[in-house]
């Protein structure tokens, strides 16, 4: 695949858990964001891959960028490089922007960092909240929590909306806020609307150099970006409440198969199927 991208200028330039950047000397205003099938799950990327997972988080992108009425980073117009068949379904073509360094985290029940947070200081990135809440319980109502984005391999810090004002300035750090609360609002009342809750999620956001203006970048609303739940496992209350759609058969099976120490097992096949329908079902349910 590698071969296909540079015979058509495609140069690598940055490597996340699971998605590629490749950017192209002809067009430097464009770069290329490819999604793998890799799936991370406990900080460690797990083997093998689930068959179509890119492929399908790709889709839910840009069914999610067309649902919201924000400037978003996806590359339009004629003059576009050819991207190889092989990772098109995979692939989204974007427009370079000036990122902020900045995760901009919105949680509308309270779960994984927040969670942990919470339990220290009955409070997430300064923002307190009522005591007496549950892992998974619903926020009174959902919250900025931004991140600053650590190094590859490292977990984001969850910063106070201050300490973002100090990262980006006072209006872009407005902004931020304003725009990732307004998404999550209308993302959650549509999944909502699917029987799926939006528990939190994370967008990252740049400047357009060619307008100033604030734009959505990165995946959006993805199962790598979010977690989703299913709206009857969670108001029925047992076990499977905070369910992650797509990967909580990938965790149950590691939670007895794996003691946590060196590598992850090799995901058995009927795993990676089960998970792989996940993920389309998902799919099928959020763009019914
Ligand atoms: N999206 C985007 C984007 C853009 N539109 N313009 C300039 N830079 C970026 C960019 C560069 N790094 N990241 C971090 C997240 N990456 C996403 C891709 O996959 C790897 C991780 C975003």
């Amino acid at each position: 695949m590698t071969d296909a991208l540079a015979e058509l200028g495609w140069q690598h330039a940055y490597s996340g858990k699971v998605r590629e950047l490749y950017e192209h000397a002809a067009h430097p205003a464009l770069m290329l964001v490819i999604a793998s099938d890799r799936v991370s799950a406990f900080d460690h990327v797990l083997e093998p891959g689930i068959p179509g997972k890119g492929a399908l988080l790709t889709e839910l992108s840009r069914w999610w960028f067309e649902q919201l009425d924000v400037p978003n980073h996806l590359a339009a117009g004629d003059d576009l490089p050819e991207v190889p068949t092989e990772v098109a379904d995979r692939a989204m073509l974007v427009r370079r922007l000036d990122m902020h360094p900045v995760e901009c985290v919105v949680r509308g029940y309270l779960s994984g960092s927040g969670w942990v947070e919470y339990q220290a200081t009955q409070s997430v990135c300064g923002i307190p909240l009522p005591a007496g809440l549950r892992d998974g319980d619903r926020l009174p109502e959902p919250i900025y929590t931004p991140a600053w984005k650590a190094p590859m391999g490292e977990h984001d810090e969850n910063i106070t909306f201050e300490r973002s004002v100090e990262l980006v300035g006072a209006p872009v750090a407005a902004a931020l806020r304003d725009a990732s609360l307004a998404i999550f609002a209308r993302a959650s009342s549509l999944a909502a609307s699917r029987g799926v809750i939006l528990a939190d999620t994370k967008f990252e956001f740049g400047t357009d150099p060619a307008t100033g203006v604030l734009t959505l970048a990165d995946e959006v609303l993805t199962s790598d970006s979010s977690r989703y739940w299913d709206a009857e496992l969670y108001a029925a209350g047992g076990p499977d409440r905070l369910a992650s759609f797509d990967k909580q058969i990938v965790r149950n099976w590691l939670a007895s198969n794996w003691d946590r120490t060196g590598t992850p097992p090799t995901l058995p096949p009927e795993i990676v199927e089960r998970t792989a329908a996940r993920y389309r079902e998902l799919l099928a349910r959020l763009t019914a």
